[in-house]
Protein backbone atom coordinates (compact mmCIF):
# COMPACT_ATOMS: atom_id res chain seq x y z
CA UNK A 1 0.00 0.00 0.00
CA UNK A 2 1.24 3.27 -0.70
CA UNK A 3 0.42 6.25 1.90
CA UNK A 4 0.74 9.94 1.58
CA UNK A 5 2.18 10.03 -2.16
CA UNK A 6 3.44 7.86 -4.65
CA UNK A 7 7.15 8.22 -3.31
CA UNK A 8 8.88 4.88 -2.33
CA UNK A 9 10.06 6.08 0.78
CA UNK A 10 6.41 6.46 2.16
CA UNK A 11 5.68 2.97 1.93
CA UNK A 12 5.27 0.89 4.54
CA UNK A 13 6.36 -2.25 4.21
CA UNK A 14 6.12 -5.82 5.60
CA UNK A 15 9.41 -5.82 6.26
CA UNK A 16 9.09 -2.33 8.03
CA UNK A 17 6.15 -4.06 10.58
CA UNK A 18 8.14 -7.07 11.42
CA UNK A 19 11.44 -5.05 12.12
CA UNK A 20 9.46 -2.66 14.51
CA UNK A 21 10.84 -2.35 17.86
CA UNK A 22 8.13 -4.45 20.23
CA UNK A 23 8.42 -4.15 24.35
CA UNK A 24 6.53 -7.03 26.04
CA UNK A 25 6.05 -5.79 30.07
CA UNK A 26 4.85 -8.79 31.92
CA UNK A 27 5.90 -9.87 35.84
CA UNK A 28 5.02 -13.51 34.58
CA UNK A 29 8.19 -15.59 33.04
CA UNK A 30 5.67 -17.84 31.03
CA UNK A 31 3.75 -15.31 29.68
CA UNK A 32 6.73 -13.52 28.30
CA UNK A 33 7.50 -16.64 27.08
CA UNK A 34 4.70 -17.14 25.17
CA UNK A 35 3.87 -14.12 23.20
CA UNK A 36 7.90 -14.00 22.69
CA UNK A 37 7.42 -17.70 20.75
CA UNK A 38 4.15 -16.35 19.17
CA UNK A 39 5.89 -13.40 17.81
CA UNK A 40 9.10 -14.95 16.63
CA UNK A 41 7.15 -17.55 14.94
CA UNK A 42 5.38 -14.75 12.79
CA UNK A 43 8.89 -13.01 11.64
CA UNK A 44 8.80 -10.23 14.21
CA UNK A 45 12.62 -9.70 14.69
CA UNK A 46 13.26 -6.93 17.50
CA UNK A 47 11.18 -8.08 20.45
CA UNK A 48 12.52 -7.73 24.00
CA UNK A 49 10.54 -8.10 27.54
CA UNK A 50 10.98 -6.71 31.22
CA UNK A 51 9.16 -8.10 34.03
CA UNK A 52 10.00 -5.20 36.12
CA UNK A 53 7.24 -2.52 35.32
CA UNK A 54 9.56 0.28 37.06
CA UNK A 55 11.73 -0.23 33.90
CA UNK A 56 9.73 0.57 31.20
CA UNK A 57 9.42 4.56 31.28
CA UNK A 58 13.55 4.43 30.99
CA UNK A 59 13.50 1.96 28.64
CA UNK A 60 11.22 3.55 26.66
CA UNK A 61 12.50 6.95 26.58
CA UNK A 62 16.37 5.36 25.51
CA UNK A 63 14.70 2.93 22.56
CA UNK A 64 10.73 4.45 21.68
CA UNK A 65 9.25 1.03 21.30
CA UNK A 66 7.03 0.67 18.44
CA UNK A 67 4.94 -1.34 20.33
CA UNK A 68 4.36 -2.46 24.15
CA UNK A 69 2.66 -5.33 24.97
CA UNK A 70 1.42 -4.21 28.54
CA UNK A 71 0.20 -6.67 31.43
CA UNK A 72 -1.96 -4.90 33.55
CA UNK A 73 -1.72 -6.63 36.94
CA UNK A 74 1.65 -6.50 38.05
CA UNK A 75 2.74 -6.77 41.64
CA UNK A 76 4.31 -3.25 42.80
CA UNK A 77 3.17 -0.57 40.08
CA UNK A 78 0.33 -2.03 37.22
CA UNK A 79 -0.08 -1.26 33.79
CA UNK A 80 -2.11 1.65 34.86
CA UNK A 81 0.49 3.11 36.26
CA UNK A 82 2.99 2.66 33.28
CA UNK A 83 0.34 3.91 30.85
CA UNK A 84 0.12 6.87 32.29
CA UNK A 85 4.17 7.87 32.71
CA UNK A 86 4.30 6.45 29.19
CA UNK A 87 2.37 9.54 27.77
CA UNK A 88 4.64 11.89 29.37
CA UNK A 89 7.33 10.33 26.67
CA UNK A 90 4.92 10.22 23.35
CA UNK A 91 2.76 13.60 24.73
CA UNK A 92 2.99 14.63 21.09
CA UNK A 93 3.22 11.23 19.17
CA UNK A 94 0.72 8.09 19.03
CA UNK A 95 1.74 5.58 21.86
CA UNK A 96 1.19 2.31 20.89
CA UNK A 97 0.30 0.37 23.78
CA UNK A 98 -1.59 -2.87 23.61
CA UNK A 99 -2.72 -4.14 27.46
CA UNK A 100 -2.85 -7.71 27.72
CA UNK A 101 -5.49 -8.83 30.67
CA UNK A 102 -7.37 -12.05 31.61
CA UNK A 103 -9.97 -9.05 33.07
CA UNK A 104 -12.76 -7.65 30.85
CA UNK A 105 -13.87 -5.56 33.13
CA UNK A 106 -10.36 -3.74 32.90
CA UNK A 107 -10.81 -3.24 29.02
CA UNK A 108 -13.04 -0.11 28.91
CA UNK A 109 -10.54 1.43 31.46
CA UNK A 110 -7.49 0.98 29.85
CA UNK A 111 -8.72 1.85 26.46
CA UNK A 112 -9.75 5.08 28.21
CA UNK A 113 -6.30 5.50 29.95
CA UNK A 114 -4.61 5.74 26.71
CA UNK A 115 -4.36 2.10 25.56
CA UNK A 116 -5.24 1.64 21.99
CA UNK A 117 -5.72 -1.80 21.58
CA UNK A 118 -6.20 -4.79 23.98
CA UNK A 119 -5.82 -8.73 24.14
CA UNK A 120 -7.20 -11.05 26.30
CA UNK A 121 -5.95 -13.67 28.25
CA UNK A 122 -5.87 -16.91 27.45
CA UNK A 123 -4.65 -15.68 24.17
CA UNK A 124 -5.89 -16.29 21.15
CA UNK A 125 -3.00 -16.56 18.98
CA UNK A 126 -4.30 -15.40 15.28
CA UNK A 127 -6.23 -12.51 17.29
CA UNK A 128 -2.63 -11.67 19.16
CA UNK A 129 -1.18 -11.69 15.86
CA UNK A 130 -3.81 -9.00 13.63
CA UNK A 131 -3.99 -7.08 16.49
CA UNK A 132 -0.05 -6.38 16.68
CA UNK A 133 0.27 -6.06 13.02
CA UNK A 134 -2.37 -3.41 12.66
CA UNK A 135 -1.27 -1.26 15.70
CA UNK A 136 2.20 -1.54 14.35
CA UNK A 137 0.87 -0.56 10.74
CA UNK A 138 -0.94 2.70 12.61
CA UNK A 139 2.54 3.32 14.22
CA UNK A 140 4.44 3.44 11.14
CA UNK A 141 1.82 5.64 9.75
CA UNK A 142 1.78 8.24 12.02
CA UNK A 143 5.57 8.18 12.08
CA UNK A 144 5.41 8.66 8.55
CA UNK A 145 2.88 11.54 8.41
CA UNK A 146 4.94 13.56 11.07
CA UNK A 147 8.43 13.05 9.46
CA UNK A 148 6.77 14.41 6.10
CA UNK A 149 4.30 17.06 8.24
CA UNK A 150 7.83 18.20 9.65
CA UNK A 151 9.52 17.99 6.29
CA UNK A 152 6.85 20.24 4.49
CA UNK A 153 7.11 22.86 7.25
CA UNK A 154 11.35 22.96 6.72
CA UNK A 155 10.74 23.17 3.20
CA UNK A 156 8.23 25.75 3.80
CA UNK A 157 10.70 28.27 6.07
CA UNK A 158 14.19 26.98 4.13
CA UNK A 159 15.83 27.84 1.18
CA UNK A 160 16.67 24.29 -0.09
CA UNK A 161 20.18 24.77 -1.73
CA UNK A 162 21.63 26.26 1.70
CA UNK A 163 19.51 25.01 4.28
CA UNK A 164 19.23 28.91 5.63
CA UNK A 165 16.49 30.38 6.14
CA UNK A 166 14.04 31.69 3.40
CA UNK A 167 12.38 34.90 2.97
CA UNK A 168 9.12 34.02 5.05
CA UNK A 169 11.28 32.75 8.00
CA UNK A 170 13.37 35.84 7.40
CA UNK A 171 10.33 38.33 8.01
CA UNK A 172 8.79 36.31 10.72
CA UNK A 173 12.25 36.71 12.91
CA UNK A 174 12.37 40.53 11.66
CA UNK A 175 9.57 40.83 13.28
CA UNK A 176 9.74 39.38 16.31
CA UNK A 177 12.54 41.16 16.90
CA UNK A 178 11.51 44.48 16.26
CA UNK A 179 8.68 43.76 18.91
CA UNK A 180 11.01 42.52 21.35
CA UNK A 181 13.49 45.70 20.53
CA UNK A 182 10.38 48.17 20.88
CA UNK A 183 9.42 47.12 24.39
CA UNK A 184 13.25 47.15 25.70
CA UNK A 185 13.80 50.60 23.71
CA UNK A 186 16.33 48.70 22.23
CA UNK A 187 17.94 48.48 19.06
CA UNK A 188 18.05 45.76 16.27
CA UNK A 189 20.16 45.54 13.01
CA UNK A 190 19.66 43.48 9.50
CA UNK A 191 22.24 43.22 7.09
CA UNK A 192 21.96 42.83 3.41
CA UNK A 193 24.58 40.71 2.31
CA UNK A 194 25.45 40.36 -2.20
CA UNK A 195 28.07 38.63 -3.24
CA UNK A 196 30.67 40.54 -5.80
CA UNK A 197 31.16 39.37 -9.25
CA UNK A 198 29.46 36.25 -8.60
CA UNK A 199 27.83 36.03 -12.53
CA UNK A 200 31.06 35.56 -13.34
CA UNK A 201 31.86 32.46 -11.06
CA UNK A 202 28.77 30.61 -12.36
CA UNK A 203 29.71 31.90 -15.97
CA UNK A 204 33.49 30.48 -15.86
CA UNK A 205 33.28 27.48 -13.76
CA UNK A 206 29.76 26.30 -13.68
CA UNK A 207 26.52 26.72 -12.02
CA UNK A 208 27.24 23.50 -9.98
CA UNK A 209 30.65 25.41 -8.65
CA UNK A 210 28.61 28.12 -8.06
CA UNK A 211 25.83 26.51 -6.11
CA UNK A 212 29.04 24.57 -4.15
CA UNK A 213 30.29 27.97 -3.20
CA UNK A 214 26.66 29.45 -2.28
CA UNK A 215 26.88 26.75 0.34
CA UNK A 216 30.47 27.60 1.46
CA UNK A 217 29.19 31.49 1.72
CA UNK A 218 26.34 30.14 3.81
CA UNK A 219 28.72 27.82 6.24
CA UNK A 220 30.80 30.67 6.52
CA UNK A 221 28.04 33.59 7.22
CA UNK A 222 26.62 31.12 9.85
CA UNK A 223 30.25 30.75 11.83
CA UNK A 224 30.54 34.20 11.49
CA UNK A 225 27.28 35.38 13.11
CA UNK A 226 25.71 34.94 17.05
CA UNK A 227 23.79 31.87 17.31
CA UNK A 228 20.49 33.95 18.10
CA UNK A 229 21.45 35.43 14.57
CA UNK A 230 19.11 34.75 11.69
CA UNK A 231 20.95 34.29 8.19
CA UNK A 232 18.82 33.70 5.05
CA UNK A 233 19.24 33.44 1.31
CA UNK A 234 17.04 35.38 -0.12
CA UNK A 235 18.02 33.59 -3.61
CA UNK A 236 20.87 34.40 -5.97
CA UNK A 237 23.63 35.70 -4.21
CA UNK A 238 21.54 37.30 -1.81
CA UNK A 239 21.68 37.05 1.73
CA UNK A 240 20.42 38.71 5.03
CA UNK A 241 21.69 38.27 8.45
CA UNK A 242 18.70 39.80 11.38
CA UNK A 243 21.21 40.42 14.59
CA UNK A 244 18.00 40.94 17.28
CA UNK A 245 20.47 41.93 20.14
CA UNK A 246 22.75 44.93 19.26
CA UNK A 247 24.23 46.93 21.93
CA UNK A 248 25.16 49.70 19.33
CA UNK A 249 26.18 51.34 16.26
CA UNK A 250 29.62 49.81 17.12
CA UNK A 251 28.41 46.25 17.58
CA UNK A 252 26.65 46.02 14.65
CA UNK A 253 29.86 47.76 12.84
CA UNK A 254 32.33 45.34 14.26
CA UNK A 255 30.31 42.64 13.09
CA UNK A 256 30.15 43.76 9.28
CA UNK A 257 33.85 44.29 9.37
CA UNK A 258 34.53 40.56 10.37
CA UNK A 259 31.91 39.17 8.04
CA UNK A 260 33.25 41.17 5.09
CA UNK A 261 36.86 39.68 5.88
CA UNK A 262 35.36 36.30 6.24
CA UNK A 263 33.62 35.94 3.14
CA UNK A 264 37.33 37.54 1.09
CA UNK A 265 39.05 34.26 2.78
CA UNK A 266 39.98 32.16 -0.83
CA UNK A 267 37.23 29.84 -1.42
CA UNK A 268 38.51 25.88 -2.93
CA UNK A 269 35.96 23.70 -4.89
CA UNK A 270 37.11 20.82 -6.22
CA UNK A 271 40.31 21.96 -7.05
CA UNK A 272 39.88 25.65 -7.85
CA UNK A 273 40.98 28.17 -5.83
CA UNK A 274 38.15 31.30 -6.14
CA UNK A 275 38.57 34.67 -4.53
CA UNK A 276 35.90 36.24 -3.77
CA UNK A 277 34.43 39.46 -1.99
CA UNK A 278 30.91 40.41 -0.74
CA UNK A 279 29.13 43.46 0.05
CA UNK A 280 26.67 44.43 2.39
CA UNK A 281 24.29 47.36 3.44
CA UNK A 282 22.70 47.15 7.38
CA UNK A 283 19.71 49.00 8.59
CA UNK A 284 19.18 49.40 12.38
CA UNK A 285 15.80 49.69 14.02
CA UNK A 286 14.41 52.04 14.70
CA UNK A 287 16.65 54.50 13.17
CA UNK A 288 16.07 53.29 9.17
CA UNK A 289 12.73 51.65 9.47
CA UNK A 290 9.87 50.52 12.20
CA UNK A 291 8.37 47.81 10.13
CA UNK A 292 10.42 44.89 8.23
CA UNK A 293 9.75 46.07 4.88
CA UNK A 294 10.90 49.38 5.35
CA UNK A 295 13.96 48.21 7.58
CA UNK A 296 14.85 45.91 4.59
CA UNK A 297 14.38 48.39 2.29
CA UNK A 298 16.58 50.79 4.03
CA UNK A 299 19.44 48.15 4.17
CA UNK A 300 18.93 47.44 0.43
CA UNK A 301 19.57 50.71 -0.46
CA UNK A 302 22.75 50.76 1.98
CA UNK A 303 23.90 47.79 -0.05
CA UNK A 304 23.67 49.53 -3.69
CA UNK A 305 25.64 52.23 -1.57
CA UNK A 306 28.36 49.86 -0.69
CA UNK A 307 29.10 48.37 -4.32
CA UNK A 308 28.76 51.62 -5.80
CA UNK A 309 31.93 52.55 -3.48
CA UNK A 310 34.11 50.16 -5.10
CA UNK A 311 32.44 46.84 -3.04
CA UNK A 312 34.00 44.27 -0.75
CA UNK A 313 32.84 46.91 2.00
CA UNK A 314 29.30 47.61 3.98
CA UNK A 315 27.14 50.82 4.63
CA UNK A 316 24.98 51.86 7.50
CA UNK A 317 21.38 53.83 5.73
CA UNK A 318 21.78 56.62 6.75
CA UNK A 319 17.70 56.77 5.22
CA UNK A 320 15.26 57.88 7.82
CA UNK A 321 12.99 54.82 8.83
CA UNK A 322 9.91 56.29 6.46
N1 LIG B 1 24.97 28.80 -8.99
C1 LIG B 1 23.86 29.52 -8.80
N2 LIG B 1 23.74 30.72 -9.34
C2 LIG B 1 22.63 31.42 -9.11
C3 LIG B 1 21.58 30.93 -8.35
N3 LIG B 1 20.60 31.87 -8.30
C4 LIG B 1 21.04 32.92 -9.03
N4 LIG B 1 22.27 32.68 -9.54
C5 LIG B 1 23.13 33.53 -10.36
O1 LIG B 1 23.72 34.49 -9.48
C6 LIG B 1 24.13 35.65 -10.24
C7 LIG B 1 23.71 36.86 -9.44
O2 LIG B 1 23.75 37.99 -10.18
P1 LIG B 1 24.37 39.38 -9.69
O3 LIG B 1 24.25 39.53 -8.22
O4 LIG B 1 23.75 40.43 -10.55
O5 LIG B 1 25.86 39.16 -10.15
P2 LIG B 1 27.21 39.68 -9.55
O6 LIG B 1 28.21 39.29 -10.57
O7 LIG B 1 27.41 39.16 -8.19
O8 LIG B 1 27.04 41.24 -9.54
P3 LIG B 1 27.44 42.29 -8.42
O9 LIG B 1 26.56 41.99 -7.26
O10 LIG B 1 27.17 43.63 -9.02
O11 LIG B 1 28.88 42.08 -8.12
C8 LIG B 1 23.47 35.47 -11.60
O12 LIG B 1 24.44 35.06 -12.52
C9 LIG B 1 22.45 34.32 -11.41
O13 LIG B 1 22.26 33.55 -12.56
C10 LIG B 1 21.72 29.62 -7.77
O14 LIG B 1 20.86 29.09 -7.07
N5 LIG B 1 22.87 28.96 -8.03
Amino acid sequence: MVYLDEHVSNMITEADIHSAKILIVDDQESNIQVLEGVLGAANYTSVSSTMDPYQVYDLHRQNHYDLILLDLKMAGMDGFQVLEALKNIEADSYLSVLVVTANPDYKLRALQSGAKDFISKPFDMAEVLARVHNLLEVRLLHQRARTYAKTQEFMALHDPLTGLANRRLLVERVSQAIIHAKRNSSIMAVMYLDLDGFRQINNTLGHEVGDLLLKLVAARLVAAVRQEDTVARLGGDEFVIAMPHVTNVNGVTLAAEKIIKTMSRPYTIQGHNINLTASAGIGLYPENGKDVKTLLKNADAALLDAKQANKNTYRISERAYS
